[in-house]
């Protein structure tokens, strides 16, 4: 399904480290790339119906839906990412996708730390594997890693408040979740993908400073590979 016109950058990070953000300000500065939001109000209302709330029936009650949310999650984003990779790029735009986050992170993160920790079965992990070998093809070849203390995350996630994480998601999972990328990211051999590590425990929303060096490192990561 990939075209070879397209690159495909990927913002991966902890829940609560700035990913929205850094897409939205990364849409305001480079508006010639297209862009993928996370579809996460899907989750929260399947069929547009908020009593069908997947990702708080998640958190409620992990081990009963955590295969489950990763199968509507595989769903969701490839139905997205196709529907953008089939509608022609402008020609005088960049051959450029940035994504919140990707189907290669569902797996590596939250699909592997689910078995690790027994909310996803070993039949339940290998059914998912099936579905993830279709999407192989989809890989980002560009990911920009938004890397935040998992202390930091937990703050910022209170801060938002979002229904289904307030009482639910404790520092001890967003611990997990980061090692997950450290892991995933962090590691030696990533053949065919450039990773850009972002240190962004530091406030950067409404900190130009600390916005500026973020950008002259996406702007040379993106010059040098694009
Ligand atoms: N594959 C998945 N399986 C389970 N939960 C997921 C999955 N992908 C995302 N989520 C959950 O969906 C919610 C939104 O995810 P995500 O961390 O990507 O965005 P965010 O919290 O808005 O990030 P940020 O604050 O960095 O912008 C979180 O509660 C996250 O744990």
């Amino acid at each position: 399904m990939k075209s070879k016109q397209y690159t495909l950058i990927s913002i991966e990070g902890n829940i609560g480290s700035g990913k929205s953000t850094l897409l939205r300000l990364m849409q305001q500065k480079y508006p010639d790339l297209r862009f993928i939001a996370e579809p996460v109000n899907e989750w929260q209302s399947i069929n547009g119906d908020p009593t069908l709330n997947l990702l708080g029936s998640f958190y409620e009650e992990p081990s009963r839906w955590a295969y489950t949310m990763q199968v509507y999650a595989f769903y969701s984003r490839l139905k997205h990412w196709k529907e953008v990779l089939s509608d022609p790029l402008n020609p005088e735009d960049r051959h450029c996708i940035l994504s919140e986050r990707s189907i290669e992170a569902d797996k590596e993160i939250f699909a592997v730390n689910g078995h690790k920790n027994g909310m996803i079965n070993k039949l339940e992990f290998a059914l998912y594997e099936k579905f993830y070998e279709l999407a192989l093809l989809m890989n980002c070849q560009m990911i920009i890693y938004l890397q935040v203390d998992p202390d930091v995350c937990f703050s910022r996630m209170q801060k938002r408040a979002r229904d289904e994480e307030k009482n639910t998601i404790s520092k001890e999972y967003l611990t997990q979740i980061h090692d997950r990328h450290e892991e995933w990211l962090l590691r030696e051999t990533h053949q065919n993908t450039s990773i850009l590590v972002l240190n962004g425990d530091k406030e950067f929303e409404s900190d130009l400073v600390q916005q500026n060096k973020m950008f002259n490192a996406i702007d040379q990561f993106l010059q040098e590979l694009l």
